[in-house]
């Protein structure tokens, strides 16, 4: 019987609502996943209500709960770290050093980083320093970084003027230590206006895909750490790059219909549980000549 992977996941909880791991954990799991969260923050609900209480943990607690898994015995059974939100840049450093202790344990495990930097317009806040921890420490260790077109920006401190353009900038990160970078929403001049698109660019290719761009009266938080957890749930299940890419598509655009159906703000997760594990629309990504 094959092994069931297990996945460390460092990022935010909420207690009402999605986002974070309680965007991602239920999901990954639902594709057959083993998730061991481990929480960045504790808010009420996600930032974008523009209230919330609740607190950031102390960074502390990362080295002492790995190393509580390290002395049961686990750690080298970690096949995978991802990293999300993060509620200070001390916290942001102690999952380096935990990425690292975990590679010693397991030198085939990975890390996927999830560059949450925010979005003040959108009203996501996450403190300044956190940023600039991703920009210039974070990059240089992830196995795979799922920016979105705002983080990407930063990275490369510029903004695109085309698709080829969105490559080029995607690209350049591989030569910063990721070996594969998903771009999970572009933005950039020309764009297909009912499409919402997404790229991976490894060093294989890049590959572009098109969704429907749905209408929402709020646009749902969370989409990007569903994306992300699930990209890499199928990853560590065996998917290549390219059908891990197509199935995340699917499954996220599933919940986002199930969302809407349901006039809901928050992602409808639970009512789209089989639509997730099952995705009944798919997309295919193309192999871009650039
Ligand atoms: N198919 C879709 N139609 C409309 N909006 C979508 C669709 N998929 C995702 N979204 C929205 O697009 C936005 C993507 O946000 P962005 O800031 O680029 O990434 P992230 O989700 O990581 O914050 C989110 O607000 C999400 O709700
Ligand atoms: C607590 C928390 N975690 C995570 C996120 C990131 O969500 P998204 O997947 O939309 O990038 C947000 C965004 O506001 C948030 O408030
Ligand atoms: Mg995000």
């Amino acid at each position: 019987m094959k092994r069931t992977p297990h996945l460390l996941a460092i990022q935010s909880h909420v207690v009402f609502g999605h986002a974070g791991n309680g965007a991602a954990v239920f999901p990954m799991q639902r594709v057959g996943v083993n998730v061991w969260p481990l929480n960045t923050v504790q808010f009420s609900n996600h930032t974008q209500y523009g209230q919330w209480t609740g607190e950031v943990l102390a960074p502390a607690q990362i080295p002492a709960l790995v190393e509580g898994i390290a002395a049961i015995g686990e750690l080298g059974n970690c096949d995978a770290v991802l990293s999300g939100y993060l509620g200070s840049a001390e916290q942001g450093r102690a999952i380096l050093s935990g990425v690292a202790r975990i590679k010693a344990a397991n030198p085939k495990a990975i890390y996927l980083c999830d560059p949450v930097m925010g979005h003040p317009e959108k009203g996501c806040i996450v403190p300044a320093e956190v940023s600039s921890f991703l920009l210039e420490e974070a990059v240089a260790v992830a196995d795979v970084l799922c920016p979105n077109q705002l983080e990407l920006d930063s990275f490369c401190d510029r903004r695109p003027t085309s698709l080829e353009d969105c490559v080029v900038m995607a690209r350049s990160l591989l030569a910063r230590g990721p070996k594969a970078v998903l771009v999970k929403h572009l933005v950039y001049p020309g764009r297909g206006a009912d499409d919402f698109e997404m790229l991976l660019v490894t060093a294989q290719g890049s590959w572009h895909l098109r969704r429907p761009l749905l209408a929402f009266p709020r646009q749902p938080v969370g989409v990007g750490d569903l994306t992300s957890g699930l990209f890499l749930a199928r990853l560590l299940l065996g998917d290549s790059w390219l059908a891990a890419f197509e199935f995340a598509a699917a499954a996220v655009h599933e919940v986002l219909l199930e969302t809407q159906a349901c006039a809901s703000y928050e992602l409808e997760l639970v009512r789209a549980q089989d639509r997730i594990v099952h995705p009944r629309v798919r997309f295919e990504a193309q192999l871009l000549g650039y």
